[in-house]
């Protein structure tokens, strides 16, 4: 023996190590030999760990390559170069044959949902295990089991088109787990979907995690799922990813400026100029934004020092959030009072939160 089960356990379900995808160029100027790019590298010098049980969200603007990384995740397209394993299986190079064994593995959900409309539900969820050679009563037996799972048990005659959008996806999300596949990937589950509905599914996903233990890897525009949903995020530009770790960390402290980007859709950071000078219309005073952290200094504290040197305070931007059960925000406070009273009050404040005066 050779591995030990401390060792299997450490082993990622996908690792990608080095993964480039290349297309040839498409613009007319490349096939008659003019000056645009020979080839469109979608996908360039890619590596990341997804861990067994995980959710792990992949997030990016139009074109950043986040569907042609997941299509080559499941096999669907060969990696030009590098090394893509998934549940221990190397697939570059791998036959045919194989790789389709590797698909059943692999479950997908689409924003679009691509139910057979032809079809019912029961039809639909049928589709997959018909393929992989299930028996006509171990189907009934899971089609009702995975109904049931999704909350749909009255809906197997229904066909799609009387199903609502979020019942088409928990129709999609049964099908995709028909075969109780290791790793779910979803494309955009939830963008074709109001906030009330997204949440719905949301939650249906965080369920399959839990309770089945499935890793999902989620490729989404939208840093609300990120937060609702995932352990780990990565983010991609023109290829590559640019940055990536837990939620809460890039969440709390985004190094590259498109993540500040994605981060500042869901969480406010400062004011901008034109907010700021908007803001000083109305409010008199000294501008300071405050960075409360999990475990750091509670706001209270804050505004009992304040109070102690005499300095009024209105919050005029920024929110308090929670992710993964950790808190952090930015608070922006217009500061009243003597410049020494303030200055005097701001230096204590530093000594606890990391705090920055906007001019
Ligand atoms: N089959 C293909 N042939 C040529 N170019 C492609 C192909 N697939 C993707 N590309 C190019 O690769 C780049 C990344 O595309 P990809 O669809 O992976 O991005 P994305 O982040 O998923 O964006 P979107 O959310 O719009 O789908 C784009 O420039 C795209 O035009």
């Amino acid at each position: 023996m050779t591995s030990s089960p401390a060792g299997d356990a450490a082993e990622p379900l996908v690792r990608l190590r080095g993964v480039t995808k290349s297309y040839p160029g498409s613009s007319p100027g490349v096939r008659r030999g003019g000056t645009g790019p020979a080839v469109v590298t979608a996908v360039d010098d890619v590596d990341l760990d997804v861990a067994a049980g995980e959710i792990q969200a992949i997030v990016g603007y139009s074109g950043a390559g986040k569907s042609t990384l997941v299509r080559l995740v499941n096999a669907l397209e060969p990696a030009t170069s590098g090394s893509v394993v998934v549940d221990g299986v190397e697939l570059t190079g791998l036959p045919e044959r194989r790789l389709r064994q590797v698909r059943l593995g692999i479950g997908m959900i689409f924003q679009q949902f691509n139910l057979l409309e032809s079809r019912s539900v029961w039809g639909n969820l049928a589709y997959p295990l018909q393929i992989a050679g299930v028996g006509k009563a171990e189907q009934q037996r899971r089609i009702s089991e995975l109904l049931h799972f999704v909350g749909l048990p009255d809906k197997a005659h229904t066909y799609p088109r009387h199903l609502s959008g979020g019942q088409k996806q928990r129709v999609g999300i049964a099908r995709a787990l028909a075969t109780s596949p290791k790793l779910l990937l979803a494309d955009e589950a939830t963008s074709a979907l109001d906030p009330d509905t997204t949440q719905e599914v949301l939650e249906l996903l965080k369920r399959v995690n839990r309770e089945l233990g499935t890793t999902i890897i989620a490729i989404t525009h939208e840093m609300d799922v990120v937060r609702t949903i995932a352990d780990r995020v990565a983010v991609m530009e023109k290829g590559r990813i640019i940055e990536s770790g837990p939620v809460y960390d890039v969440f709390s402290a985004p190094r590259e400026a498109v993540t500040r980007r994605f981060v500042g859709t869901v969480v406010d950071d400062e004011p901008d100029e034109v907010a700021l000078e908007e803001l000083r219309t109305r409010h008199t005073g000294r501008f300071v934004k405050l960075a409360f952290r999990d475990g750091g200094v509670r706001q209270s504290e804050v505004f009992a020092v304040l109070h102690r040197h005499g300095v009024a305070f209105e919050l005029v931007y920024g929110g308090i959030e929670e992710i993964q059960g950790a808190t952090f925000g930015n608070l922006t406070l217009a500061l009243d009072g003597q410049d020494a009273l303030v200055d005097a009050a701001l230096a204590e404040v530093r000594a606890v939160v990391p705090t920055k005066e906007l001019r």
